[in-house]
């Protein structure tokens, strides 16, 4: 199992695609690993390296007791680029993956080739939300969470069609580490990248679903608002907007990292 190590955790990776050619970083969502990124992967790795990780407190890195800080999630992310030996690559994240992307586009910024920000904003939430939620899954596990994560992750619609993928990722959920989910809700209470993310220089592209109810449209206008080089596309879909609609996802990913002009 690849994995990198910094200051004694282990960050779990995975690569696909040939290492010659531009890399594309991957980080996951909040209760995801790095299967989530299954579908882009494949359709992305005939063009680029994919480097795609399990996020500190996720899957399977490891899970040392928080709370973890945005800037310890980034410092992860340029640490496996640094055991990779690339310099620069570009970076594509969703939702708390999405907040580890813009604080490295803001504090390593030379690291960054193209931006992805993905269902996500700079601001995800607030403190009394995630610090409740912090709290009730370290007194009582993560089964509530996973039992109603369709909801909020997936359109209705879709998820009755697709009830074997929802099932099947709500049960990655209820199988993630406590104190790890706990951890990360607790750098999300106090990740606020709204006074950083102008300086965001990268040519961005902000991804947002129609029906998502985490991180909306709003959200992701007042992203493009901010960066000087940025373009949103909206999906026809809810939170987890790569795995409820791949294909759009990893066309308009493609387009964005191909196009050579804003
Ligand atoms: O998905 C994320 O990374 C943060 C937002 C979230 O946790 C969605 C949910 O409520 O499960």
């Amino acid at each position: 199992m690849p994995v990198v190590h910094l200051d004694g955790v282990a960050i779990h990776f995975e690569t696909a695609g040939d290492r010659r050619r531009p890399c594309l970083l991957l980080s996951n969502s909040l209760g995801t690993d790095l299967s989530m990124w299954d579908a882009q992967t494949d359709a992305l790795a005939s063009a680029y390296f994919v480097v795609r990780y399990d996020t500190r407190g996720h899957g399977r890195s490891s899970s040392p007791p928080g709370p973890y800080t945005v800037a310890q999630l980034g410092g992860d992310a340029l640490a496996l680029l640094d055991h990779l030996d690339i310099e620069r690559a570009h970076v594509c994240g969703l939702s708390m993956g999405g907040v580890t992307a813009q604080w490295l586009a803001v504090h390593a910024p030379h690291r960054v080739l193209k931006l992805v920000l993905a269902n996500t904003a700079a601001r995800v939430g607030t403190r009394d939300g995630w610090m409740d939620r912090a709290a009730s899954v370290r007194s009582g596990g993560l089964d509530a969470i996973a039992e109603s994560s369709a909801s909020r992750w997936f359109t209705a619609g879709w998820a009755a069609a697709n009830a074997a993928i929802a099932a099947r990722m709500a049960d990655k959920l209820r199988r993630q580490d406590a104190e790890g989910y706990a951890a990360c809700c607790e750098a999300l209470a106090v990740a606020d990248l709204r006074g950083d993310t102008t300086r965001i220089a990268a040519p961005t592209l902000v991804i947002a679903g129609r029906h998502d109810p985490v991180t909306t449209v709003a959200d992701g206008e007042a992203l493009c608002s901010a960066i000087g080089q940025s373009q949103l596309a909206v999906l026809e879909a809810s939170h987890i907007s790569n795995v409820e609609d791949p294909a759009s996802f990893s066309a308009v990913l493609r387009k964005f990292l191909t196009q050579r002009k804003l």
